[in-house]
């Protein structure tokens, strides 16, 4: 695990010591939008234009960051659009690699062995962590966004001439609520796992800890009287939630120490996230392999011995009752 500085990979992981023993998640830099006619977005530069088969995605399947893309780019058809590389669950000295041996796609467009490589071929003196989502222009030859906030919203509606699939995840009338969960449910519940997970001193672990489970039966009382956060509409509150929701029980009750509660013991998100688990197209993004094996195979600092454990037994094709609250 590490970054890269001026362009040279260093192996080096966040420093909490500098934080009292608070994880601090790095921002995205690469900030760039894909947009109907290549006008600019809210941020960085023109040129990029929905176009099919120009962009690439680089994801791992462990990840709920990179989750929310390969999610939307279910959702809205551009599985023909959009290419896409699997990095291998295992994050290790060299950071994300593309080890075919060892369940990575590899990289389809250079080749490399390691992500940072495409990174540099971006930027070659690049400082910053090397992360995914990241989203590739192979037109341009260089990268278009590493934030999976950004790019889901690029997906929601750059490509709808080209996709005829005019589904919205971010409708106007509800953009106000929709960014009023994010708020929450980003620091507490996206978020508030890795920092729970990642601190490293008892009061940090505890602070994150109540936080999350705060902002979880916060969740759970919104559905218990909604099918969906923002009322009767699936929305991007619902596909960000998701993603830690699915790793929750298998991961982040024991790596992480999460324990207070399971999911699966909220009467109204089990229902839900089997509800969403059961949308069309979405188990195929779910990979119970990479989520477990990226966790404790990685966080070595966590877990010394790389053990990964067996369980939980879990079922996410079982009946939900989310149709009564419509
Ligand atoms: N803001 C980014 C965060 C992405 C992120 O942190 N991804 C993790 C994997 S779950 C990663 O690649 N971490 C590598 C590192 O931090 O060195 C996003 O949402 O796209």
């Amino acid at each position: 695990m590490g970054l890269l500085v001026n362009g040279q990979w260093q192996d080096k992981w966040y420093d909490t010591d500098a934080n009292n023993g608070k994880f601090k998640r790095e921002d995205a830099q690469l900030r760039n939008w894909i947009t109907k006619d290549g006008s600019a977005g809210p941020t960085g530069e023109a040129g990029f234009k929905a176009q099919s088969n120009r962009y690439h995605l680089y994801v791992s399947l462990a990840c709920p960051w990179a989750h929310r893309t390969l999610i939307f780019r279910q959702l809205k058809e551009l599985q023909n659009i959009i290419s896409v590389s699997v990095v291998s669950p295992d994050m290790l000295n060299q950071g994300w690699s593309f080890d075919k041996e060892n369940h990575s796609s590899g990289d389809d467009l250079f080749k490399s062995e390691y992500l940072h490589q495409v990174y540099t071929k971006n930027d070659a003196n690049y400082t910053g962590r090397v992360t995914v989502p990241l989203l590739w222009d192979k037109h341009q030859k260089k990268i278009v966004s590493n934030e999976s906030a950004d790019i889901i919203r690029m997906f929601n509606s750059a490509f709808n001439d080209i996709t005829q699939n005019y589904d919205d995840y971010y409708p106007e009338a509800l953009q106000h609520s929709i960014d009023e969960i994010n708020a929450q449910v980003y620091p507490y519940i996206n978020n508030g796992v890795y920092k729970t997970g990642f601190a490293t001193t008892q009061a940090a672990y505890e602070e994150s800890f109540d936080e999350l489970f705060a902002a979880l039966d916060k969740v759970e009382g919104i559905l218990s009287n909604h099918r969906y956060l923002t009322g009767n509409t699936l929305t991007e509150a619902d596909w960000r939630l998701f993603t830690t929701l699915i790793r929750f029980d298998s991961v982040y009750v024991g790596h992480f120490k999460c324990n207070l509660r399971t999911i699966e013991s909220y009467p109204a998100l089990s229902n839900y996230l089997r509800e969403l688990y059961q949308v069309e197209g979405i188990a195929e993004t779910v990979n119970f392999y990479h989520i477990k094996r990226h966790y404790y195979f990685s966080h070595t600092m966590i877990n010394p011995t790389q053990v990964v454990p067996k369980g939980p037994s879990l079922n996410y094709d079982r009946a939900h009752n989310r149709e009564s609250l419509s």
